[in-house]
């Protein structure tokens, strides 16, 4: 579905990933994990370009949320190309029962019980962080890209989260920084430090000596298969 060949890319005249090499297929679940600053964003956005948007859902953390707008609305959102403009327009200024409920039964599933009408702004960073995955799964697309879709939750109910995101989406990448939920939750982990691939494994090839490995790349750059 995907294939990028010695990609590289900068900002300006920074260069921030160089070679990257990354095969993408239909139904496959990709976790992307590194350390901070290793270009794992600057790819998941790069992915995102090169893939249809119309069977792609985004979920990130600098295009999060619409702070003066309801949860309600933050989530119907990901539903507006699916309808004509005028009844997106209706249904925006007042609801309809029909995508209400759905709304709400998605609120549930992400464990948000909260009232539709509240500003996002009130709201905690986690039950954020849920409002905006209620807003890719209400895409109703077959892909999920995700940047650290978890930071704010803890493990246990991002490992529901997961589940259910697993369930919605046949085929997934997603930025991460805890690699026990990337073992447990994906098929495959790629590593990334200092804008290079260093590794490419089944989840369960990857061990604590190669994780070990990723986080320990301050000076030198070597990439390894495990
Ligand atoms: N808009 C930008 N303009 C210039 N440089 C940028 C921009 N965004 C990111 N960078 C730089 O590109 C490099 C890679 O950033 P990126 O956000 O892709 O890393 P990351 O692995 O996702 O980091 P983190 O885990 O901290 O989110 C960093 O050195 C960062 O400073």
């Amino acid at each position: 579905m995907l294939e990028l060949v010695d990609l590289k890319l900068s900002y300006g005249d920074t260069p921030v990933v160089t070679g990257v090499n990354l095969k993408l297929r239909q139904g496959e679940k990709l976790a992307i994990l590194g350390p901070s600053g290793g270009g794992k964003t600057t790819l998941l956005h790069h992915i995102y370009q090169s893939l249809p948007k119309s069977s792609t859902a985004l979920c990130v953390q600098s295009k999060a949320l619409v702070d003066n707008l309801s949860v309600f609305h933050n989530i119907y959102m990901g539903a507006l190309d699916r309808h004509l403009w005028l009844y997106n327009l209706l249904n925006l200024v007042w609801p309809f029962p029909k995508q209400g409920s759905a709304i709400s039964l998605l609120c549930q599933e992400l464990e948000l019980d909260l009232p539709l009408h509240k500003p996002v702004t009130q709201l905690s960073g986690g039950q954020r962080q849920r409002v905006a995955i209620g807003r890719a799964l209400y895409q109703k697309a077959p892909v999920l890209l995700a940047d650290e879709p978890f930071s704010a939750l803890d493990g246990e109910m991002s490992r529901r989260l997961l589940a259910t995101l697993k369930a919605s989406f046949s085929t997934q990448v997603v930025v991460m920084h805890d690699a026990n939920l990337a073992r447990e939750a994906f098929d495959r982990v790629v590593g990334i430090a200092q804008g290079r691939v260093l590794f490419d494994l089944p989840a369960a090839e990857v061990n604590e000596s190669v994780l070990a490995r990723l986080y320990k790349q301050e000076n030198k750059l070597e990439c390894f298969d495990g």
